[in-house]
């Protein structure tokens, strides 16, 4: 028996007035798979990621996450099911040290199990489980840095690290690369790697370098539709797909 997919879009439409930006999309994402979305500027990627974690609402069409219909949770609810997002814009709490952004993380999974006053700083099991956490993400070795003195690579780690701390069972990622040099493109490719076996990876990235490295499949969204979904060779193979995206790059 086949596993059934942890994360299953089924025919999301999403207009912006006349514009269709989700025409009918459908894809999935296996367990301990890495599944690339790319696609031209504009082409939709962002606005899906947006209704998968629920800051925007599909018009129609269902998303099932680990065997529920999320289509009409909130952003909260969605992310405590498991769904963990990195954003373009950073999320982490700026002036606080990369141990403690995970810490909070570790306690608001918890809830209240950690708030009988102790002071944050000094619950021993909270600090335990956050360095776990930033050792998993090989940044163990710069827990007392503020995270705004991170490099742009490690911030990723950190925010990567804080969604394995909320129990994130699939990991949204949208546009890593951005903004990186060719050797932390290199690192975290190499990060991202061996993240897919704690949990699959819906990855938007631009960076073709890291998306053929990483890959097990490929999505192409053009104006809003999927117009294929295959391995690495099939899609570099496709006519359609190197017509409409991939040129030269194929
Ligand atoms: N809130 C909105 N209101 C109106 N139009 C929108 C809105 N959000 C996105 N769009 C439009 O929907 C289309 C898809 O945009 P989207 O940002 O999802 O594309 P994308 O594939 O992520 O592009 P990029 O690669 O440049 O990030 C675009 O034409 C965009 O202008």
């Amino acid at each position: 028996m086949t596993e059934s997919p942890v994360l299953e879009i089924t025919d999301l439409v999403k207009t912006f007035g006349a514009l269709r930006a989700s025409d009918g999309v459908t894809l999935d994402l296996r367990s301990g798979e890495v599944h690339a979305l790319i696609g031209p500027n504009g082409a939709g990627k962002s606005t899906l990621i947006h209704q998968i974690c629920g800051t925007q609402k599909q018009d129609s069409g269902t998303i099932h996450f680990a065997g529920q219909d999320i289509g009409r949770l909130g952003v909260a609810e969605r992310a405590r099911l498991g769904l963990g997002r990195t954003f373009q814009v950073s999320s982490l709490a700026p002036e606080f040290s990369a141990l403690r952004n995970v810490m909070l993380a570790v306690q608001a999974r918890a809830g209240s199990s950690f708030r009988f006053f102790r002071p944050v700083m000094r619950d021993r099991g909270l600090i335990d489980q956050a360095r776990a956490m930033l050792e998993r993400v090989g940044l163990a070795g710069r827990a007392k840095i503020p995270a705004a003195e991170l490099s742009h690579g490690e911030r990723r780690q950190l925010e990567i690290a804080i969604a394995l701390a909320l129990g994130s069972k699939a990991f949204l990622l949208d546009e890593p690369m951005a903004g990186m040099g060719p050797e932390g493109s290199k690192r975290l490719t190499g990060f991202l790697d061996t993240l897919r076996h704690e949990a699959p990876i819906l990855l938007v990235e631009h960076d073709m370098d890291a998306v053929f490295a990483l890959a097990d499949r490929i999505s192409v969204l053009v104006y809003g539709r999927v117009i294929a979904t295959g391995t690495v060779e099939e899609i570099r193979r496709d006519p359609a797909v190197r017509t409409a995206y991939l040129g030269d790059h194929a």
